[in-house]
């Protein structure tokens, strides 16, 4: 069942049971505006949370996870004001004002592992809860390293998960060691932490690091608050210091960008997305780009843009590592029903950890379409099919929900299980699909 509790005020159709899809009549035909990155808005509101000053952040996601990073830094009496799309953070210089109380995180990967460093890097003692989720999602690594750096954390339900009291007294600084392995964010969240410490960090990877294109996200976002992260082999130095507050503007979400080009790939239609730049981006997902390339779309880079033009035969027949992109493993499974043949996704055990544990999720749903698809312990393999009409859970996931929408686009008689899972990352997915022609039927 859905975790209800973790739909914040910015949702839309949390009541909604379910969504019945239908193919456009035409052509998937054009031009969608694509909010701010989710990865860009919680880093770029924690840095400005800590930094001295007032920030001004334009171009904002207003989703349940920017919700519930907002509310968060609030409670811990962070000024923040949202006008729009931008959200004005006046900095409290790393010193927290509110230095006790409750913390909910939501089903928000990137607040559940930024906040515990930021926090502990500071004095008070705080209690942090999340989702149902997010009490099974993997943490340890992360608290294991605060707890060695001074925080003194007692767990409420299991040992080293959520949810947890945290007793904060500043971080000692020198070698701290993480692995990457489970989730790139426990780096991320060091590294934001880091310059807070009373002496520079010096922060070790151990084994290989999985999406790390968000570790080095992290650091270029630290960059434009003043503090510069010096990176060599497998370690990284941060310098103690302070954030200074910024004015900045945030690029738009690739991850949600995807599947609006997966559906111009799909119907032989044709997607632009604005405000972006695929050259520039530090977002791992515009690696979709490539491969729609190769299944034989047309993809326009433009400044400012990205075009997709769909194809009447989608070329299949290949295997992808998904380790350093691993959001978009779900959108080519779907894809990969459409193809001339089949399409191995690999490296990527990883998000059987995520909202849900998306390999096992993904091969039950694809499933009840009378598909053929082999699970692996680090993907899975999807062979080209005709879906049968069927009601398709989300496991309470927005990427299980926008991905198997995509099949929608296509086939008749595909229904979505609580469509209003997809308001952790965009509320309005449903509306923009049934803007661009789809059929999109709510029943309560
Ligand atoms: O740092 C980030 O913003 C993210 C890192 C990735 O998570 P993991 O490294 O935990 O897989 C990614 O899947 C998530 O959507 C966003
Ligand atoms: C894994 C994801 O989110 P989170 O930030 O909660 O880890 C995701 O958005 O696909």
């Amino acid at each position: 069942m859905p975790d209800m509790a973790a739909r914040s005020p910015w949702s839309a159709n949390s009541g909604i049971k379910q969504v019945s899809l239908s193919p456009p009549q035409q052509q998937v035909e054009g031009i969608v505006r694509i909010s701010g990155s989710k990865s860009l808005t919680n880093r770029a509101l924690i840095l400005a949370a800590m930094a001295d000053g007032t920030s001004r952040i334009n171009g904002i996601l207003r989703s349940d996870d920017a919700y519930w990073c907002i509310e968060s830094l609030q409670r811990l009496g962070i000024s923040i004001t949202v006008e729009g799309e931008s959200a004005i953070v006046a900095g409290c210089g790393g010193d927290w004002p509110v230095k006790e109380g409750e913390l909910y995180v939501g089903a928000a990967g990137t607040v559940a592992r930024f906040l515990p460093g930021a926090l502990a890097a500071g004095h008070g003692s705080w209690t942090l809860r999340g989702s149902k989720r997010m009490e099974e999602r993997p943490i340890a690594h992360l608290l294991t390293a605060l707890i060695n750096q001074g925080a003194e954390i007692r767990f409420l339900n299991q040992e080293h998960a959520y949810p947890f009291i945290l007793e904060a007294r500043g971080l000692k600084g020198g070698r701290v060691e993480i692995p990457g392995h489970l989730s790139s964010q426990f780096i991320s969240g060091l590294l934001l932490a880091a310059p807070y410490a009373r002496q520079s960090i010096t922060l070790e990877l151990q084994g290989s690091t999985i999406q790390k294109d968000y570790v080095n996200m992290t650091i270029e976002l630290m960059s434009r608050f003043g503090i510069r992260v010096q990176e060599a082999d497998s370690s990284y130095s941060i310098p103690a210091g302070k954030y200074a507050a910024q004015s900045i503007e945030l690029e738009p979400d690739i991850s949600t960008s995807c599947y609006f080009w997966a559906a111009a790939a799909m119907t032989g239609g044709r997607i632009r997305t604005e405000g972006m730049d695929a050259a520039a981006t530090r977002q791992p997902d515009i690696e979709l780009l490539d491969v729609l390339e190769q299944m034989g779309c047309s993809v326009t880079r433009g400044i400012g843009y990205v075009e997709v033009i769909g194809t009447a035969r989608l070329r299949g027949g290949f295997e992808l590592s998904m380790e350093r992109w691993s959001d978009q493993t779900l959108t080519i499974a779907v894809l990969a029903l459409f193809a001339d043949a089949p399409i191995r996704l690999k490296d990527a055990a990883h998000i059987r950890h995520h909202e849900c544990d998306r390999i096992a999720a993904i091969c039950t749903e694809l499933r009840k379409l009378q598909v053929k698809v082999e699970e692996h312990p680090d993907g899975l393999t999807v062979y080209p099919g005709t879906p049968v009409p069927a009601v398709l859970d989300s496991h309470d996931d927005h990427r299980m929900a926008m991905a198997l929408s995509l099949i929608g686009l296509r086939a008749d008689g595909i229904a979505i299980f609580d469509p209003g899972c997809v308001s952790k990352t965009c509320p309005d997915y449903f509306e923009r699909l049934r803007l661009l022609g789809a059929g999109v039927d709510y029943s309560s």
